[in-house]
């Protein structure tokens, strides 16, 4: 018998461009929701667009999170359970973002997504990615209904969120290749269009790598664009593979380490660049995604990232142990290994 079966969740309405912002009732009003919304979001941007959105839905309530975990999830849940909300908007970067997919999921609400920076591609993804303990959950939850990214104001964020944005797709590369190394090694499930997906917004990235600057909105339109396309690859795989590999780990390890020193996109660019090496060798891939991430401004040290060499260190050799995911580190990798690895990436 034929054993195969998929179920793809992809948003409804997708807007993407100048102003779109104004559009979200319109797109919600599309999506035959009933009752009042929640918008989870954090505080700069709910100062920044927070009156805007609130002043397009019917009697919305505000809440504020702060660092991704299950306990502002829970936060979240109790907040809409209080006001009986009949959806969820997630309104700013990943974080609230997550907070509210993974809301959303529990209490079976429909979510809308509303970013205002480019900085990550759990824009459009139904995976969420939480810290607990020593580990980092990738969950399924809710994926949003719609998604309205408004170039204008994306494009007035600080540039380094969008640099942010950049690199986590061009981790795509090592991310496939990290999934294709476990295909062959561990017989894990892997999807030629999620992972053919995946690689090529990295490369459309690249390849128009020369239009994304500072401040002009056209980078922010190819940024977001790319970000869905990743967001998608990862619907279509049903899980976070074709966007996440060791330098995801690599980058969740220093979160632990190192909270809050760097963002998320800027930590996984400088692991894929590592990991990249762990791949191909002196020869290979690493040096493409060092140039194509220095073009861009993103980091390319350990410096860049404000870690020390220690930090860097006993990030990459613990990284294997948070999750039960086959990548290019194997059981694990020595010190010594890292360190050869990292000097000669220029990383340290
Ligand atoms: N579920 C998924 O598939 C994915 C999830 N993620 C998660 O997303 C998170 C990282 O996302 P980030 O956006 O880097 O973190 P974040 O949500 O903390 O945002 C970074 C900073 O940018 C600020 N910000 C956002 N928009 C702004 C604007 N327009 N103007 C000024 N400041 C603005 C925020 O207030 C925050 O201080 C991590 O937790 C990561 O694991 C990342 C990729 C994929
Ligand atoms: O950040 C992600 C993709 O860019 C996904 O995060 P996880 O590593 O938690 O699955
Ligand atoms: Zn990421």
């Amino acid at each position: 018998m034929f054993d195969k079966s998929s179920w793809i969740r992809l948003p409804r309405n997708v807007l993407v461009g100048h102003g779109m912002l104004d559009d979200l009732g319109a797109a919600v009003d599309e999506l035959y929701l009933s009752g009042s919304p929640l918008i989870v979001t954090s505080p700069s941007p709910d100062q920044i667009v927070g009156e805007r959105v609130r002043r397009q839905l019917p009697n919305p309530e505000t809440v504020i999170v702060g660092e991704a975990g299950f306990d502002q999830v829970q936060k979240v849940i109790d907040a809409a359970r209080a006001m009986d909300a009949g959806y969820l908007v997630g309104l700013g970067g990943g974080k609230p973002i997550d907070t509210a997919k993974m809301a959303s999921d529990e209490l079976g609400v429909g979510f809308v997504s509303v970013p205002t920076a480019a900085s990550h591609d759990g824009i459009v993804s139904g995976r969420g990615s939480i810290p607990e303990g020593d580990t980092r959950h990738s969950v399924a939850a809710e994926p949003p209904l719609a998604v309205v990214a408004d170039t204008e104001v994306i494009a007035d964020a600080p540039w380094e969120l969008t640099t942010a944005g950049c690199a986590d797709i061009i981790s795509n590369y090592t991310a496939v290749a990290d999934w294709q190394l476990a295909r062959r090694l561990k017989g894990v499930e892997y999807s030629e269009y999620g992972g053919a997906l995946a690689r090529m917004t990295a490369e459309m990235l690249v390849d128009n790598a020369d239009l994304i600057r500072p401040g002009l909105e056209e980078s922010a339109w190819i940024v977001v664009k790319a970000l869905v396309s990743s967001g998608v690859a990862m619907s279509i795989a049903g899980s976070s593979r074709p966007a996440s590999g060791a330098e995801h780990l690599f980058s969740h390890q220093l979160d632990r380490i190192a909270p809050g020193r760097a963002l998320h996109g800027h930590q996984v660019g400088v692991g894929s660049i590592m990991t990249a090496y762990l791949h191909d060798g002196p020869d290979g891939m690493w040096q493409d995604i060092r140039a194509a991430l220095d073009s861009l401004d993103a980091p390319t040290t350990a410096a860049d990232l404000d870690v020390t060499e220690d930090e860097l260190l006993e990030a990459l050799t613990t990284a294997h142990e948070i999750r039960d995911r086959y990548t290019v580190l194997g059981d694990g990798i020595t010190e010594k290994a890292a360190r050869e690895m990292a000097e000669t990436t220029g990383v340290i």
